[in-house]
């Protein structure tokens, strides 16, 4: 029999990891537990450019108050396209339809291909998944997309009006903290040295019901928008217990990331969440990530704070080093008082 090699070979990956590590009886147990689906909030974005004062205060309200109980919400009217959300899947797949080889050595987007968690020290923390992390600045830049030229176009409009959504919840979160747009952009830079898109794809998974797609994590940004197929997957953290996400087709997922957290004194917040993967489909997703410069400081808007300054380039170091030495991300905790 012709045994056809995995694409990414994430199976040979996972039984590299040492498996007697695994944190089997706490954290499987956890895999197998979470509420079916619950309804995150859903906000109409139309309310932001309403004539009616009340209105856009209205839907302003509605984004700080989701930020602030579940730190993570849905948007429809979110003014991106339906084609263009179209046309960016249609492009993802064949990207990563490609082979292996392709991807992983032929320079493309930015030699930015990852598969699985090649530093994970136990089961617990392998992503069942791969991905290409791309950074704003290399999107315009030729010489990343090789054969897949047109992907070129489709991904500088989608980053493009993914920014633009962005900034614009930023906007609505800074003013709803009691400060001025102008002071928080005189401090912070949401430039596009930094801020990036990752591609990400689950293939199916055979192996076990209880392996993750994406270990449980928090983001390391201001804010993530997130659009996904209809497969589902995705959980997050909601009063100590994982709910499922359903799918909807119209709406995009916002979720706050640390440095809001941290900005915000923990009024906003990053949530823990997880994608498991899926026995039977593969599942794609796009996310934009929201970063300010390596340079800049992120400080509390309150006093006392509960974490002490740093600046973005020491936080993305250190989640860097962590994942490297232990394997996983350790993230806020680092910085407290
Ligand atoms: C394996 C990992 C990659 C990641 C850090 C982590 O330990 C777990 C979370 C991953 C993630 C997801 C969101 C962002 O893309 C990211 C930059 C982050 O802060 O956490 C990545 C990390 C990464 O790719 O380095
Ligand atoms: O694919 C998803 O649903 C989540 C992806 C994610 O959490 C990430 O890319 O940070
Ligand atoms: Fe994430």
């Amino acid at each position: 029999m012709v045994q056809v090699e995995s694409n990414p070979p994430l199976a040979q990956d996972f039984y590299r990891i040492p498996h007697q590590y695994s944190e089997k009886t706490t954290l499987v147990k956890n895999k197998d537990q979470y509420e079916k689906f619950d309804e995150l909030p859903l906000i109409d974005l139309k309310g932001l450019t309403s004539r009616d004062n009340g209105e856009r205060a209205k839907c302003a309200t509605e984004i700080a108050r989701a930020s602030t109980e579940w730190g993570f919400f849905q948007v429809v009217n979110h003014g991106i396209g339906e084609k263009l959300l179209n046309r960016m899947r249609i492009e993802q797949m064949k990207l990563f339809h490609a082979s292996f080889s392709k991807k992983s050595t032929c320079g493309l987007l930015n030699n930015s291909y990852r598969w699985g968690t090649p530093a994970a020290t136990s089961p617990d923390y392998f992503s069942w998944s791969e991905a290409f992390h791309v950074p704003l600045t290399k999107i315009s830049d030729q010489a990343c997309y090789g054969e897949f030229s047109s992907l070129r176009d489709v991904l500088m409009e989608y980053a493009s009006a993914m920014q633009k959504l962005a900034k614009t919840l930023a906007r609505v979160l800074i003013m709803n903290l009691g400060q001025k747009v102008e002071d928080f952009q005189g401090k912070i830079c949401c430039d596009e040295s930094t801020c990036f898109v990752r591609l990400n794809r689950y293939p199916s998974c055979s192996l076990s019901q209880e392996i993750y797609g994406f270990v449980p994590h928090t983001d390391s940004d201001f804010l993530t928008i997130l659009h996904q197929d209809q497969v589902g997957g995705l959980q997050l953290m909601k009063d100590s217990k994982w709910v499922a996400v359903k799918p909807n087709k119209d709406a995009l997922i916002v979720n706050i990331g640390d440095l809001f957290q941290a900005w915000s004194n923990d009024l906003y917040k990053s949530v823990e969440h997880r994608v498991m993967a899926n026995a039977k489909m593969e599942r794609f997703s796009v996310a934009y990530f929201l970063c300010p410069s390596y340079d800049s400081l992120i400080e509390s808007c309150q006093q006392p704070s509960i974490y002490r300054s740093f600046t973005f380039g020491e936080y993305r170091k250190k989640v860097q080093e962590d994942s490297k030495l232990l394997g996983r991300k350790v993230g806020l905790s680092r910085f407290l008082r």
